[in-house]
C-alpha cells in the first residue's frame, strides 16, 4: 500500500460546459507535509481542491485519500479525514451562533454530547474565538469568521487540512496571527493561495500549477528563485524575497 496520505495520479477533471480545468495532474503527498498549490487565476486550484474533499470526482484517473480511492461509496471516509476551510466563510458558517457552527461537524458525526461539548471548547479555545461562542456568525469580521471556520474544521479532528486562500481578506494583524496559528497545526496542510509570503512562512513544499497540470513540485525555495517559472506561472517573487530597492538595486 502506498504510504501518500493524498494520490492524486493524472487527474483529468472537464466541466460540464467543456472547460478542461485539469490535464493528466499527478501530486503525491506525504502525512504530515505542507504543501502550497500556487499559479495564476484560472489555473486549477480550486478545481484541484474539490476533488481532494469528494465534491468533484475526476473525469479520468484516480484520487486517494489515506489509501481509499475517493468515489461516490467512499465519500463519508474522505469527509472524515479532509476537513476543508473555504476562501469564503460565509460559505461555510450557517448556524445561529458560533458554537452551533463549531458543533454541527461532530453531532453530524454522532459523537455523544459531552464529547461534542469537548470538542467545541478546545477547537474555540485553539483559534482564540471562545469568547465569541454565543455571537452571530455572520456578524463577525472577516478575521473573527476566518477563525471559526477553521475551529468547526478541527473539531472534527481530520488528519488532512485543505485550504483555499486562507489569509484573503485579512488585515495584516489577523493574517500574521492566522500564520502562527496554522503553524502549530500537526496537521498533514494543503494551502492553494496567491499569498507567496505565507507560502514561505508555513510550507517547505510548493507544486505550481499552470493551465491545469503540474509546471513544478519542489523545495519552495527552489521555486521562488526559478525566476523564468515565476514568469511562466504568472507568479511573482514573495516580498521578503526581492530585495530591498534602496540598498540592493538591479
Ligand atoms: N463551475 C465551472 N464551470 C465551468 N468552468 C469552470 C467552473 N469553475 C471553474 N471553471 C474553469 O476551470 C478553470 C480552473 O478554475 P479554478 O477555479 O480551478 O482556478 P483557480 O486556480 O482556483 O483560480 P483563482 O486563482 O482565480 O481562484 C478556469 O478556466 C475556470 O474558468
Amino acid at each position: 500500500m502506498s504510504h501518500h496520505i493524498v494520490e492524486l495520479t493524472d487527474v483529468t477533471y472537464t466541466y460540464p460546459d467543456r472547460t478542461e480545468a485539469l490535464r493528466g495532474l499527478s501530486v503525491r503527498i506525504t502525512h504530515g507535509e505542507s504543501v502550497a498549490i500556487v499559479g495564476a487565476n484560472g489555473s486549477g486550484k480550486t478545481t484541484l481542491l474539490s476533488h481532494l474533499i469528494g465534491v468533484l470526482l475526476p473525469t479520468s484517473g484516480t484520487v486517494n485519500i489515506g489509501g481509499y480511492p475517493v468515489t461516490k461509496q467512499t465519500l463519508p471516509h474522505v469527509r472524515r479525514a479532509v476537513g476543508m476551510v473555504f476562501q469564503n466563510s460565509d460559505d461555510q458558517l450557517f448556524m445561529p451562533t458560533v458554537y452551533d457552527d463549531v458543533a454541527f461537524g461532530p453531532l453530524n458525526l454522532g459523537f455523544p454530547p459531552a464529547e461534542v461539548d469537548a470538542r467545541v471548547t478546545a477547537a474555540l479555545n485553539t483559534v482564540g474565538a471562545w469568547p465569541l461562542k454565543d455571537r452571530t456568525p455572520y456578524r463577525l469580521s472577516g478575521g473573527q469568521k476566518r477563525a471559526v471556520a477553521i475551529a468547526a474544521v478541527i473539531a472534527m479532528d481530520p488528519s488532512i487540512l485543505v485550504m483555499d486562500e486562507p489569509t484573503a481578506g485579512l488585515d495584516p494583524l489577523a493574517r500574521r496571527q492566522l500564520i502562527n496559528l496554522l503553524k502549530t497545526f500537526t496537521h498533514t496542510k494543503i494551502i492553494a493561495t496567491h499569498d507567496l509570503d505565507l507560502v514561505l512562512d508555513l510550507c517547505p513544499r510548493t507544486v505550481v500549477i499552470g493551465a491545469g497540470t503540474v509546471l513544478a513540485d519542489g523545495p519552495t525555495l527552489d521555486v521562488f528563485n526559478n525566476q523564468d517559472l515565476l514568469n511562466q506561472a504568472h507568479l511573482e517573487k514573495p516580498f521578503r524575497m526581492q530585495g530591498c530597492p534602496v540598498c540592493c538595486p538591479s
